[in-house]
């Protein structure tokens, strides 16, 4: 696992975004850029506003201000199959898929790629069985995809994602129904793809060992950006999370290691802070 920090031209880059649900504004002027081939962790205590943001990444929303370029261009400039063939999506849900198989499901990453009614080559069935026996599910090419388990479906997701083969992979809590061996697979096979991948982590330690850089978000606003070591503080958790921590060095990668005291509040932190002054 390497958690250099790569600087290269960014693939993307968000100014000053803006966006409302109503009249409650739920993303506040956030401004980042995300080189090509890194590893962006976006983290955030819940309803801090991931999800938003990587759905106005995916365009599945549209911001009220501001500015996402990919490549240089404007995404809404872009054609859906442009955007199709360059960006990759895995939700924490699964949409529902009627009726197919894994592989059937799989395959579907092809379909930004080809025109209609053209067939898989040799070429796209390699591709699909190289794909699945990836994610640890050969045995189960041919099963009905509703069937599978929830951390199963998701191997399913990133399977097709790496079929589609994406510029940038998005990706929303990706990790939330898999075990914790998978998470760590799973994640780990994400990063080895080598494109440029923003993903939305609850699990700190995770995100710390894989990202090259962190977004750090909190009521919509952008509290911090940088690699692991810069963001993952005692206070930054303290403030954001609101979590009593000890933060030390992984032995194994050296990236910031997050310990969790139990039994604090708010109030025993700010005391026990004010007794460090
Ligand atoms: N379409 C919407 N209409 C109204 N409110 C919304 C909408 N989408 C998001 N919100 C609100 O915006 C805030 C941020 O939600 P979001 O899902 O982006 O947070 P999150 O950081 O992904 O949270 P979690 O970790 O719990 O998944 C929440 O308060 C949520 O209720």
């Amino acid at each position: 696992m390497s958690t250099t920090n790569k600087i290269n031209h960014p693939l993307l880059s968000v100014s000053n975004l803006s966006w409302y649900a109503g009249n409650s504004q739920i993303l506040s002027d956030i401004s980042f850029q995300v080189p090509v081939g890194s590893f962006t962790g976006m983290l955030g205590p819940n309803g801090a506003g991931k999800s938003s943001l990587l759905r106005c990444l995916y365009r599945y929303i549209s911001p009220a201000n501001g500015q996402i370029k990919f490549n240089n261009q404007d995404i809404r400039s872009l054609s859906n199959q442009e955007f199709a063939r360059n960006v990759a999506v895995v939700l924490q849900h699964t949409p529902q898929q009627f009726n197919l198989s894994v592989f059937d499901v799989v395959a579907l990453g092809l379909i930004p790629h080809k025109t209609m009614f053209s067939n898989n080559s040799k070429d796209d069935l390699a591709l699909i069985k190289t794909a699945i026996e990836q994610v640890g599910l050969s045995d189960k090419t041919q099963v009905d995809f509703e069937t599978l388990s929830g951390g199963e479906k998701q191997r399913v997701m990133i399977a097709r994602a790496i079929v589609q083969r994406p510029q940038l992979l998005l990706m929303d809590e990706p990790t939330s129904h898999l075990d914790v061996k998978y998470q760590i697979q799973i994640m780990e096979l994400a990063k080895s793809l080598g494109i440029t991948i923003i993903a939305s982590f609850h699990d700190i330690n995770l995100a710390s060992a894989l990202c090259d850089q962190l977004l750090v978000l909190k009521k919509g606003s952008l509290q911090a950006v940088g690699q692991p070591k810069e963001v993952i503080t005692e206070v930054m958790l303290s403030n954001v999370f609101d979590v009593c921590t000890k933060v030390s060095q992984h032995p194994q990668h050296h990236a910031p290691h997050v310990t969790y005291f139990y039994g604090y509040n708010s109030s025993d932190r700010a005391a026990n802070q004010g007794d460090d002054k």
